[in-house]
């Protein structure tokens, strides 16, 4: 029986622009099990950015199918959220009501503004808000907030309506090296507790490996998945681990492949060539 929460099948993106047509996506093939984390690495322009934004829902793809919890995706849904690398608070909101925005959207939407609900989404905001440390954070306006403390407001708003799919891009590129390590140890904190799947996209490869169960390694020119790495890492994770052994050479082995696949080599040679041309 397939258990996959997510089936990405023979899925293609051509996007068409005045003078050219860039095919951002071929045939990229890709199957995901609940509470998976995955991680997407690859050289600028493989098109990771364009399939977390197709499984968003907020791009469509030019062929192929693409399945959530076996139905096609239709436009972005409660059920996925998305995080991105700037922190896109609300800046004339506090910390607790930006992490309550989606959940009064939706109640809205719905029509059902109950006590009850009410209730139940100032109780999930809370424990967002000790999850993510920010308790003493409540009332404080994002410019108060330091960078990390702006993104773990992003990701409490991301996690508020519980959806099945956390989709993150590059949520933690614009963040100094010591904060990223504690983001890293709190996201794989929340996944354990939350339970999403967590499609994660990143140009830190050692990030990918310490994060990731599975690493899928994209390459440009077409955009298509080049290969797939099984984490070999428990659950539970500590910073050590990036000192081992099996830990670096996987790092080593992906770094290899990404600059054989980037072809900046090859644009490197015909640069040299130009420029011994230009010499003669
Ligand atoms: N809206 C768009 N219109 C035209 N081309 C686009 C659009 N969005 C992306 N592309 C092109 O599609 C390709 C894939 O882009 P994408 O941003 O998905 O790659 P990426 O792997 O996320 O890159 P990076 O690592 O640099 O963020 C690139 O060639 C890009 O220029």
């Amino acid at each position: 029986m397939d258990k996959s929460c997510i089936s990405i099948r023979n899925v293609g993106k051509l996007f068409e622009t005045r003078d050219q047509s860039i095919e951002a996506l071929r045939d990229v093939n890709l199957e995901v099990q609940p509470n998976e984390f995955i991680t997407f690495v690859g050289a600028s322009g493989c098109g990771k950015s364009t399939l977390l934004r197709i499984l968003a829902g907020l791009e469509t793809h030019s062929s192929g199918d693409i399945l959530l919890h076996g139905q096609p995706i239709d436009g972005p849904g409660v059920d996925r959220a998305m995080v991105f690398q700037h922190y896109s608070l609300y800046p004339w909101l506090t910390v607790t009501q930006n992490i309550k925005f989606c959940r009064q959207l939706k109640v809205i939407a719905d029509t059902v503004k109950s006590q009850s609900d009410v209730e139940t989404a100032s109780g999930r905001a809370d424990a967002l808000l000790n999850l993510m440390g920010l308790k003493s954070f409540a009332g404080a306006y994002p410019s108060q907030l330091s960078g990390g403390m702006q993104q773990r407001v992003a990701i409490a708003r991301a996690l508020m309506p519980r959806p099945d799919f956390l989709l993150m891009d590059e949520p933690f590129g614009a963040l100094d090296a010591q904060t990223r390590e504690v983001m890293h140890d709190l996201i794989r904190h929340v996944h354990r507790l939350e339970k999403s799947t967590i499609l994660f996209v990143t140009h830190d490869v050692e990030e990918a490996i310490y994060l990731g169960s599975r690493i899928v390694l994209m390459a440009p020119r077409p955009g298509r998945i080049d290969s797939v790495y099984e984490v070999p890492l428990p659950a539970v994770r500590h910073q050590d681990m990036k000192l081992e052994p099996a830990f670096i050479e996987l790092k080593r082995q992906i770094l290899a492949r990404i600059r054989e696949t980037s072809g900046v080599q090859t644009d490197l040679d015909q640069l040299a060539r130009l420029t011994e041309g230009a010499a003669l």
